[in-house]
């Protein structure tokens, strides 16, 4: 299995943000995507996990082989932690693995309701989930997001150790350096043009 991606031109709120993104990432790889803050990240990794359309292009991919994770980490707050992750499980018809809950460090909040938990704890739990629904392609909107150094390692070592030594792929956004050997796209050479600010949208001023 392989992720392709050619001649992508991706959009948010109808004005083009991106164009021309090509590169391909093999089963066992991982690519960070770089750039500052609105380049169109989440824009591209929507478009990615086909949750929006592209303008023009091509992403290809089994379908129902992907999963994306954004910021919002999704989690029922009147369910435990280990009821969170079996009902992912249940819902993806997978076998929830019992490590997921060391992968995570979760273990000491098995029976916790996911609504007491920290902001980091349920960015965990969040993540966690990657590991319960057995999707091999996952797209990933700031991951680290609330989490401390301990836990970016733990959440690197399992993307590593456990994901990608499966022949997974992983796409990830993310502005901190997650210590996994990938190579990095820069994005700000695909800003689309009128994105910048200029074309059309200076007949208006
Ligand atoms: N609903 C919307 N309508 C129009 N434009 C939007 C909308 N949401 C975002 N944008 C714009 O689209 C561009 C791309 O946004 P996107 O969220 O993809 O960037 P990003 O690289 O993920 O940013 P960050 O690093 O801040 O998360 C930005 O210029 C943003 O302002």
């Amino acid at each position: 299995m392989k992720l392709t991606v050619t001649d992508l031109s991706v959009a948010r709120g109808g004005a083009p943000v991106l164009s021309g993104v090509s590169f391909v990432v093999n089963a066992g790889s991982a690519l960070v995507l770089r750039g500052p803050n609105g380049i169109g990240k989440t824009t591209l990794l929507r478009t990615l996990a086909g949750l929006q359309p592209a303008v023009s292009g091509t992403v290809d991919v089994p379908e129902d082989a992907v999963a994306y994770a954004s910021h919002a980490d999704g989690i029922k707050a009147q369910l435990t932690v280990t009821e969170n992750l079996a009902f992912w499980a249940d819902v993806h018809g997978t076998t929830m693995p019992d490590s997921v809950f060391g992968a995570f460090d979760l273990d000491d909040l098995r029976t916790r309701l996911a609504g007491t938990l920290s902001a980091g704890q349920k960015r965990r739990l969040g993540l966690a989930r990657l590991g319960v629904i057995g999707r091999k392609v996952l797209f990933l909107d700031e991951p680290t997001v609330s989490l401390d150094g301990f836990s970016v390692k733990m959440f690197a070592n399992w993307l590593r150790d456990v994901h990608l030594a499966q022949d997974g792929i992983a796409v990830i956004a993310t502005h901190v350096d997650l210590g996994i050997d990938a190579p990095e796209l820069e994005l700000t050479p695909f800003k689309s043009t009128a994105h910048a600010g200029g074309g059309l949208d200076e007949a208006f001023l």
